[in-house]
């Protein structure tokens, strides 16, 4: 489709969750942004954000279009992925709190807790300093029954982590390779600049991935 020199096409996972939002932030961060449900529709994006809502229903649903498969072989071909919250869960290696039967994506050599902050708040705004972002102050973080990522691998960076009191640290945004995953909802907030740094991975990655 697209090549690297030309504009990036990206799609957003479309089963289920806020994909409105992502298409719009995408758009606006200079990627042809298309909704994918079908294995089909994979085949024809240079990448793929993986949007919040509920990581237990978009499984089954990913399972259902027949798209979990061809997902995880993009994801090994080395296609850039986008999860936010609910996506991040689905590029989790392995999960904590999720239904037993619950499958992911993967490709993220990480361990997150679903609902994590839960537990304290079910949903709450804060600043987060993210790692990579030249200019413009924290990202406006809006956590919505967020997961936290509780460890991760070698060749994971840690983009962002909360601080609560003096000593624990919540890893909230991580990119390992091609894959980024926030526990926070950018696409909510008008400010792009997260989904201009994913469209910009999406450029160095160039389409030879498919
Ligand atoms: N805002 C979100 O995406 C919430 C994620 C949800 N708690 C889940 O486990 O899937």
């Amino acid at each position: 489709m697209s090549s690297s020199s030309s504009t990036p096409v990206v799609g957003v996972l479309a089963l289920q969750g806020d994909v409105r939002e992502h298409l719009v932030a995408l758009a606006e961060a200079d990627a042809l942004a298309r909704p994918v449900r079908r294995p089909e529709e994979l085949a024809e994006v240079d990448a793929i954000v993986i949007p919040g809502g509920e990581s237990t229903t978009m499984s089954k649903l990913a399972l259902l279009f027949g798209v979990m498969e061809p997902l995880r072989a993009r994801v090994a071909a080395g296609m850039p992925v986008y999860g936010t919250c609910a996506g991040m869960i689905m590029l989790a290696d392995k999960i904590l709190d999720g239904r037993d039967d619950q499958e992911t994506v993967g490709g993220i050599d990480m361990v997150v807790r679903r609902n994590a902050f839960g537990r304290q708040n079910e949903s709450f705004e804060q600043g987060v300093d993210f790692k990579g972002l030249a200019e413009g102050g924290p990202v406006h973080g809006v956590f919505i029954r967020a997961p936290w990522v509780e460890s991760v691998g070698a060749g994971v960076e840690v983009l962002a982590s909360l601080h609560e009191g003096t000593d624990a640290e919540h890893i909230v945004a991580v990119r390992q390779g091609n894959l980024l995953a926030t526990s926070f909802h950018p696409e909510l907030t008008g400010d792009h600049r997260v989904h201009a740094y994913f469209v910009e991975m999406v450029r160095a990655a160039g389409s030879h991935n498919k």
